[in-house]
C-alpha cells in the first residue's frame, strides 16, 4: 500500500514514521518548503524523544515532498494532518484543511483512494470535504473515492508510544473504506510487528480496540475526549484552590479520590492548567459547535475560565511575596507547553512572560529544549535567555516552574536557592518533593502555603 501523509507537523510526522516502520511506503508532503528540505537531509523539524531513532530506522521507506502532483495519483490512502488552529472567535481555522482537501481532489486519479481525516475537524467536515471533493476531483465517482475520520490521540513527548501502542483506533465511514483502514491497521490491531527497542510494548499493553462508527460520531469523539480530560484538570485545579483554603494537600486528595477505578489517577495533576495546541482550541470550538446549535456547555465554558484563572493566580502568589515587581528579576524555567517537546502553542510559560515584563519585572528564562524555537516565535516578548535552569537562578528575586521537566527535578535546589537574591519559589507544576534544606519560600499548587519549614525544623 502506498501512504501520502498530507501535513508534517507534531502529527503527520508521527504518523509517516510510524507507518514508514511497519514497513509501509510513505510520501510526507509539506507546502512548507524549508520543512521538507530538512527531512529529505534527515533532519527532523521538530523536538520528539525517539522519533530521530525511528526516522533512521525507517528512513528506506520515506519520501518527502511538497508537490501534490507527484505523491497523490499514486497513493492508496491519504492522510490529511494540517493544522486546524483556533481562529479568534475559537471556531477552528479550516483555511488549510480546505486547501489540502481541494489539492487531494485535482490529483486524484480513478482508482480506489481513501482520504483518512486525521486532523481534528470540526464536526460535519467529513459531508463538507465531500462536497469539496465533488467539486474538484477530475475523476470523481463515489463508489470510488471515501473519507474516513481516523482521530488522533497521540500526546506530544509520547506520541512514538501512543502511535505503537493506542488505547483504541477510532475508525468512522462506510464499510468498505474502514476495512482498507483495518487492513492498513492490522500490524497495529494485532501487535504483529517487532517493537523498536528504545519503544519497547508497555507492559500489560495488549492490543488496542478498533472503534467503528459513523464520521460524525468519530468527529465528535475527538472533541469529547480532549474536552473531558482538559475538564479533569480543571476539576483538579479547582480543588486545589479549595486544599489551599482548608489546609488540604491536592496530591494526597487526588491520590485518593484517583484510587477509586471509576475515577482513575491520571490527568488529575494540578498546576499552572493545560497549554498546548489541543486542549485550549478544542475546548473553545466545542463551546463554538454548542452555539451554532443555541446549546449552551456551562460545564466547559466552566472548566476553561478555572484554566484563564490558573495562569493568573501564578502571578499573584509571586506578587503575595515580592510586592511590586517592578525592577526584580524572576527566573522562568520551562518554555515549552509541557515536557519532552519543543512545542510552544499556548505555553503557560508565555503569558508568565508577558505579564511579568508588563509589571516591569526583567524576565530571564531557561528550557533545555524549547529556546531556540522560542528565539522565532517569541519575538515579541521582553525576556533574556539563561544558559541552565541554575544560571537562570542566580540573583534572581523568585523563579516559577512553568513547565516539570526531568533536568528540574534533577536540579540541586538547595545549592541553586542560596545563589538567589531573595529566595521565592513558585512551583507551578508541583514538581518539588519538600521540604528544601535551606530556607526558602516555596509556594505549590494546592498545597498550604507559606514558608517551608527547613529540614532542620521539619525534623525538629
Ligand atoms: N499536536 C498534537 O499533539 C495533536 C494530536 C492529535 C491531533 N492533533 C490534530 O492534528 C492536526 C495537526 O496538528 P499538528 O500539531 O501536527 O499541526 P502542525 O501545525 O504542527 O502541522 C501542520 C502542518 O501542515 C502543513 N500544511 C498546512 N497547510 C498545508 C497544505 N495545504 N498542504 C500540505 N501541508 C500543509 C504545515 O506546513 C505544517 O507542517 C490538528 O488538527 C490538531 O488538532 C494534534
Ligand atoms: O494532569 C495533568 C495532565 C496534563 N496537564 C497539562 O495539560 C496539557 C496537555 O497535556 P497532554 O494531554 O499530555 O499533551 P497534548 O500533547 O496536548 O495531548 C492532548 O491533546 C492531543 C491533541 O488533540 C491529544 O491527541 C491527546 O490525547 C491529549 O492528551 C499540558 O499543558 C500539561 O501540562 C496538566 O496540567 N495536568
Amino acid at each position: 500500500m502506498n501512504i501520502t501523509i498530507v501535513g508534517t507537523g507534531y502529527v503527520g510526522l508521527g504518523t509517516a514514521i510510524m507507518l514508514a516502520y511497519l514497513g509501509y511506503r510513505v510520501t510526507g508532503l509539506d507546502t512548507d518548503l524549508q520543512k521538507i528540505e530538512r527531512l529529505r537531509a534527515g533532519d527532523l523539524p521538530i523536538y520528539e524523544p525517539g522519533l530521530d531513532e525511528l526516522l533512521r530506522q525507517a528512513q528506506g521507506n520515506l519520501t518527502w515532498t511538497t508537490s501534490y502532483e507527484e505523491s497523490i495519483p499514486k497513493a492508496d490512502i491519504i492522510f490529511i494532518c494540517v493544522g486546524t488552529p483556533a481562529l479568534p472567535s475559537g471556531q477552528p481555522n479550516l483555511t488549510y484543511l480546505e486547501s489540502a482537501a481541494r489539492s487531494v481532489a485535482r490529483n486524484l486519479d480513478g482508482k480506489t483512494q481513501i482520504i483518512v481525516n486525521k486532523s481534528t475537524v470540526p464536526i460535519g467536515t467529513a459531508d463538507w470535504m465531500t462536497r469539496i471533493l465533488e467539486e474538484h476531483a477530475v475523476h470523481y465517482h463515489t463508489n470510488r473515492y471515501d473519507i474516513v475520520s481516523n482521530p488522533e490521540f497521540l500526546r506530544e513527548g509520547t506520541a512514538l508510544s501512543d502511535s505503537l501502542y493506542p488505547d483504541r483506533i477510532v475508525l468512522g465511514g462506510r464499510p468498505w473504506a474502514v476495512a482498507r483502514l483495518h487492513e492498513l491497521y492490522a500490524p497495529l490491531i494485532e501487535q504483529s510487528f517487532t517493537p523498536p527497542p528504545h519503544v519497547p510494548r508497555p507492559s500489560g499493553y495488549t492490543r488496542p480496540a478498533v472503534v467503528n462508527t459513523t464520521l460524525t460520531s468519530a468527529e465528535m469523539i475527538k472533541y469529547a475526549a480532549n474536552a473531558f480530560l482538559a475538564l479533569k484538570i480543571s476539576y483538579a485545579n479547582e480543588m486545589a484552590g479549595l486544599c489551599e483554603c482548608v489546609g488540604a494537600d491536592i496530591e494526597e486528595v487526588t491520590g485518593g479520590i484517583g484510587l477509586d477505578a471509576r475515577i482513575g489517577t491520571r490527568f488529575l495533576a494540578a498546576g499552572a492548567g493545560w497549554g498546548g495546541s489541543c486542549f485550549g482550541k478544542d475546548t473553545s470550538a466545542l463551546v463554538s459547535t454548542g452555539e451554532e446549535y443555541g446549546y449552551d456547555m456551562p460545564i466547559l465554558r466552566a472548566a476553561i475560565d478555572v484554566n484563564r484563572r490558573q495562569r493568573t493566580l501564578v502571578i499573584e502568589k509571586l506578587q503575595r511575596h515580592l510586592r511590586l515587581l517592578k525592577g526584580k528579576r524572576v527566573a522562568v524555567l520551562g518554555m515549552a507547553f509541557k515536557p519532552n517537546t519543543d512545542d510552544l502553542r499556548d505555553a503557560p510559560a508565555h503569558d508568565f512572560i508577558a505579564r511579568l515584563a508588563s509589571l516591569g519585572a526583567s524576565v530571564v528564562a531557561y528550557d533545555p529544549v524549547a529556546m531556540p524555537r522560542a528565539r522565532q516565535e517569541w519575538g515579541h516578548l521582553q525576556y533574556s535567555e539563561a544558559r541552565s535552569a541554575s544560571a537562570a537562578l542566580a540573583g534572581a528575586d523568585a523563579v516559577i516552574i512553568a513547565t516539570e521537566w526531568d533536568e528540574f527535578r534533577l536540579l540541586d535546589w538547595d545549592a541553586a536557592v542560596l545563589t538567589m537574591r531573595t529566595r521565592v519559589v513558585i512551583d507551578a507544576r508541583n514538581l518539588l518533593r519538600m521540604p528544601l534544606s535551606v530556607a526558602a519560600t516555596v509556594e505549590q499548587i494546592g498545597k498550604d502555603a507559606g514558608p517551608a519549614p527547613t529540614m532542620a525544623q521539619a525534623s525538629a
